[in-house]
């Protein structure tokens, strides 16, 4: 969609993912979160796009909403999802089957908990490829993760397998069937800085070379940067920047993009909790009447906490933030290491 005052016209071209105004709530001890307050995120077809936001900001319940596979605490309360242009949440049971098989790949953070602990990897790798398919095309699809002895890894069982295995064999399962798109949410938490930056390799590599677009939910803005073309920076359940990855982690436009920057997960040191700026991320209960960033934020003027921001294109990117273009904020530093 082209946005007020660019002059822009939107692509003729349809995006592959295509999420709009999607409002979701949990309902959990009598007490509603509302976890999406109009969250919207468009990816290419071959697009790589890292969402990136602290705990509890909405990533992994956007993550989730373009797969439909929200627990049943959720509601969806307004807004779309379309995956090559099919809206997710209108589909009937058997055609959403079919889309989350043939478009869509996930990964999740614990890789073991996807997997059948009761099954072999191989006859698990089976029931994605097909039941036709022979040991050696097991293996390949094994050898194709980086895994050594794959022939040994299909006859064992998930919990013979280390954390960065497990997760590749993960990997392998959701890219076995040439997804068109993988939601991988923060799949390398858990595993230690050199079996990250593989894993890494493993994903970004096999996805380029099969044409899949890439949401990659995470944490770690520069992390993301380095790897993403895009980054779309979330705060209290909405998209606050959008743009090219390069520009937003060193010329931040948001205020809490640029807080986020400052607070690299490398100066915080393994398992740290970031802590960008004083306080904490909103819980919300309904729709934040203003910026949900204000009560946080260096910058914020009394609009700021009554009026919700508009997306605003400056400088590439598409920005939620009403003082967008008077901040100036200096380059992060040490963030590109
Ligand atoms: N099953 C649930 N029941 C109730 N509230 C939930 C549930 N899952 C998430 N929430 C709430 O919804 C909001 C968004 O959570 P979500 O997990 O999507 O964020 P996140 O950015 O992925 O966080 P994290 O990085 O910690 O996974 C938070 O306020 C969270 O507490």
């Amino acid at each position: 969609m082209s946005v007020a005052g660019t002059g822009k016209e939107p692509s003729p071209q349809e995006p592959l993912l295509d999420v709009r105004g999607l409002v979701v709530d949990y309902a959990a001890n009598g007490r509603r979160v509302r976890a999406l307050d109009e969250a919207s995120l468009s990816v290419p077809a071959g697009g790589t796009v890292g969402v990136v936001g602290e705990s509890g900001s909405g990533k992994s319940t956007l993550g989730a909403a373009v797969g439909r596979l929200l627990p049943p605490s959720a509601e969806r309360v307004g807004g779309t999802v379309r995956v090559a242009g099919a809206p997710v949440f209108e589909l009937a049971p058997a055609t959403l089957r079919r889309m989350r098989r043939e478009r869509l790949g996930m990964v999740f953070q614990d890789p073991v908990a996807s997997l059948d602990p009761t099954k072999r990897i191989g006859a698990q790798l089976r029931l994605v490829l097909g039941r036709r398919a022979d040991k050696r095309v097991l293996a390949s699809h094994l050898e194709r993760v980086r895994l050594r002895d794959p022939r040994e890894v299909a006859r064992a069982y998930p919990h013979q397998l280390s954390g960065g295995m497990a997760q590749r064999v993960a990997i392998a399962m959701a890219m076995a069937a040439g997804p068109e798109l993988l939601v991988a949410d923060e799949p390398t938490a858990a595993l230690d800085a050199q079996v990250r930056e593989e894993v890494l390799d493993v994903v970004f590599s096999l996805a380029a070379d099969a044409g899949t677009a890439i949401v990659w939910l995470s944490h770690d803005l520069a992390a993301v940067a380095r790897r993403c073309a895009r980054v779309a920076v979330m705060y209290g359940g909405r998209v606050v920047e959008d743009g090219p990855a390069g520009q937003v982690l060193t010329r931040p436009a948001h205020p809490y993009t640029a807080a986020l920057a400052r607070s690299a997960p490398a100066r915080a040191g393994h398992g740290a909790r970031l802590e960008p700026v004083p306080g904490r991320p909103p819980t919300l209960t309904g729709p934040s009447p203003g910026c949900a960033f204000a009560p946080r934020c260096a910058f914020a003027v009394e609009r700021c906490d009554r009026e919700r921001p508009e997306p605003v294109r400056v400088d590439g990117r598409d920005v939620l933030c009403h003082r967008v273009g008077e901040l100036p904020f200096t380059e992060p530093e040490e963030v590109t290491a």
